[in-house]
């Protein structure tokens, strides 16, 4: 986003209501939008139904219970089986904003544009954005470009390109096509001419400080004015601009402003830059260009000359839409539209590209990546699937004011997605292994396991039953008590899918550590239904189980706003942000889960976009929503906990 924009924008305080709808908004406080009274209510009413639903869910929680009693469940309860189906997912497009922008301009075919600056990694906010865009096309049947605003030679890089356009795809979006601001430089140029022609752009010489003050000063107070280079003939400034154009400036001695009008109250009238001098070469047009023209100049040119229909940003870019219009009027036929909604952020995420570098250059995280992060690649890496964060940006709906959403939200949204979608597995986080002493006649034998209880048509796969088994080293006790229902000395368990469950008899301990090293156990015939069913996973040779490390993410930062945290954001990092277990093991059916990846293919990962490792996700049972990392090999399984099976209360 172009400084100056900020700037007035954060003057303005268009993060506030917003003041030019019609409508009167009231603010929905758990997701910081403004919505219009009817739709608050709509709101209230559906999160009290939900509240109660959880309430009765949570008396009624079922994950704990035998096979049998699990399937009466689901069986029974109609209601919770129909529960929650995903949003239509074109909802943004059907109601509220979009559906006012495509009305006020109800014109076929729809061109829209995706415009980022290749100067940095997308993030999460970018996604909004993409969907945004390209959904607006495809809804209206239309086409969407992906245009690379690249007229910032300075901080543009290669990687970014690649990096951008692959995470267009990865959403599950094709744009109509790939084209770059810099394309139309010679376009651009010519206009410029044209401009000064009218008698509507100057060369100016001025510096800095000269300009505040043409501009009413540090407080904007005093009287506006233009300064003695304003006057110059057509012919003088169109000599000027030449100059600039064959290298006779250097940077900052000249440059070329639009002459609009300085008496308006919006400061993107007061004669803007058009064109900079700089001695930089341009990663597309070598060394051709000493002088690029500004976003203001370029943005609405190169919309209009991509026929761009509806052209969406974000409201920063509300007071530009009057420069933007009153250029396109001087100088093209096509007249595109823009029209501006509030920009996402994730609470506690740190987006600003300094800050990351920091991250990344201080090795407090993997990369720009890292899991932990809240950059598109780091939210794939950590098995996000690309439909999740499509939903998420659905739910919340596109208004004109500016969301900050706390996280746990957004971790809710890719939950829900999940229990819909991915297969489940066995997998244990801290093995203890598990002698069942009277398990002869079972051992070798294989039990079925169903790859979703609650979605027959994912199937089923076959499990190895041993003698030995790893449980959790959370499922055992050493002492036993009444309120405890997993397995201790006495106590019985049920063995998801198992021939029976099983009660301990005895331990060992490893006495220098103080850990339990093994237990004995055996089958209890009697029990028919225990209170509780645990995973395991077969152990030895031939067992197909699997050695993995897991990694465990929770958020980077102690606070929700590390950027206010006492001694800056790197002094909130939260110590547990990874947690590791080098040594979990994962049961068999995870070879088929790999193979099948993207299972189940959806936007971005088809059979044409092929997921990379993230794409093998599962739901490791009782224990949370897995994917495969990239630092997986042939050798060595890693993966990364995308979320955790239900939310932490603390954290909500
Ligand atoms: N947080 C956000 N929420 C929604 N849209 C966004 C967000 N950030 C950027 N966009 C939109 O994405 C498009 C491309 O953005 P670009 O990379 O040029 O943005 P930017 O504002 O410089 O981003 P940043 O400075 O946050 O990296 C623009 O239309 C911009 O309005
Ligand atoms: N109009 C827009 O969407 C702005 C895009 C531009 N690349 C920016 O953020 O600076």
């Amino acid at each position: 986003m172009p400084d100056a924009v900020a700037d007035a924008a954060a003057k303005l305080q268009l993060g506030d209501a917003p003041a030019d709808n019609g409508a009167k908004l009231q603010l929905d406080e758990e997701t910081g939008e403004w919505v219009s009274k009817g739709e608050l209510k709509k709101r209230l009413a559906k999160r009290a139904k939900k509240a109660l639903k959880e309430k009765n869910k949570d008396a009624n929680d079922t994950s704990a219970a035998p096979k049998a009693a699990q399937d009466a469940a689901t069986t029974k309860k109609p209601k919770e089986k129909a529960e929650e189906g995903p949003l239509d997912p074109d909802a943004m497009f059907k109601q509220g904003f979009l559906n006012d922008v495509y009305n006020e301009r109800p014109v076929k075919p729809v061109f829209t544009r995706f415009p980022p600056e290749p100067n940095g990694f997308l993030h999460i906010g970018h996604a909004k954005a993409i969907a945004v865009n390209f959904g607006f096309a495809r809804y209206h049947g239309g086409k969407c470009y992906l245009r690379f605003d690249d007229t910032n030679p300075e901080a543009e890089e290669e990687i970014y390109f690649t990096a951008i356009e692959e995470m267009v795809r990865w959403l599950g979006f094709e744009p109509y096509k790939v084209t770059y601001s810099s394309d139309n430089f010679d376009r651009l140029y010519e206009l410029a001419e044209k401009l000064i022609g009218l008698g509507k752009a100057y060369v100016c010489h001025c510096g800095d400080e000269e300009i505040k003050l043409q501009r009413g000063g540090e407080k904007g107070t005093s009287p506006r004015y233009r300064c003695k280079h304003a006057e110059q003939s057509v012919e003088e400034n169109l000599q000027k601009f030449r100059d600039m154009r064959d290298g006779k400036y250097k940077p900052r001695e000249a440059f070329l402003r639009m002459k609009q009008d300085i008496t308006d109250g919006n400061p993107q009238m007061w004669d803007l830059a058009a064109y900079r001098v700089l001695d930089k070469p341009h990663h597309r047009t070598g060394s051709k260009w000493k002088i690029y023209p500004s976003y203001d100049f370029t943005h609405c040119l190169c919309d209009s000359f991509e026929g761009i229909t509806h052209s969406l940003c974000t409201t920063e870019f509300f007071l530009s839409r009057t420069s933007y219009e009153w250029l396109n009027k001087q100088l093209v036929e096509f007249q595109p539209m823009q029209r501006e909604y509030g920009r996402l952020s994730i609470s506690g995420a740190v987006l600003s590209k300094r800050k990351l570098k920091e991250l990344v250059d201080k090795k407090i995280v993997r990369g720009w990546d890292d899991p932990r992060l809240y950059t598109l690649i780091a939210v794939r890496r950590r098995g996000v699937p690309p439909g999740a964060i499509l939903e998420f940006v659905n739910e919340l709906g596109v208004t004109t004011s500016n969301s900050i959403i706390q996280v746990t939200r957004f971790e809710q949204t890719i939950r829900r997605y999940l229990e819909r979608t991915v297969p489940r597995l066995m997998l244990v986080l801290d093995p203890v292994p598990v002698v069942i002493e009277d398990a002869d006649e079972f051992d070798g034998t294989e039990v079925t396991a169903p790859f979703s209880p609650k979605n027959p048509a994912m199937g089923d796969h076959k499990i190895k039953f041993t003698k030995t088994v790893y449980i959790d080293r959370s499922d055992f006790r050493e002492v036993d008590s009444k309120d405890y229902f997993r397995l201790a000395p006495g106590k019985t368990v049920g063995l998801l899918q198992a021939p029976f469950p099983i009660k301990a008899t005895s331990f060992t301990k490893d006495e220098a550590t103080g850990k339990v090293t093994e237990v004995r156990a055996v089958f209890d015939r009697e029990t028919k239904k225990p209170k509780t069913f645990i995973q395991w996973v077969p152990a030895g040779e031939g067992s197909g189980s699997r050695k993995c490390e897991v990694r465990l993410y929770n958020p980077l930062f102690k606070s929700d706003n590390p950027a206010a945290a006492e001694g800056g954001y790197l002094n909130d990092i939260n110590p547990e942000s990874e947690v590791v277990y080098p040594n979990a093991v994962i049961e068999s059916g995870f070879d088929e889960v790999r193979a099948r990846a993207p299972w189940p293919e959806a936007a971005g990962e088809d059979k044409q976009h092929k997921g990379g490792p993230e794409s093998v996700r599962f739901q490791g049972m009782r224990v949370a929503y897995f994917a495969v990392d990239s630092d997986s090999t042939d050798d060595k399984i890693v993966l990364n906990r995308i979320v955790s099976l239900k939310e932490d209360k603390e954290k909500s």
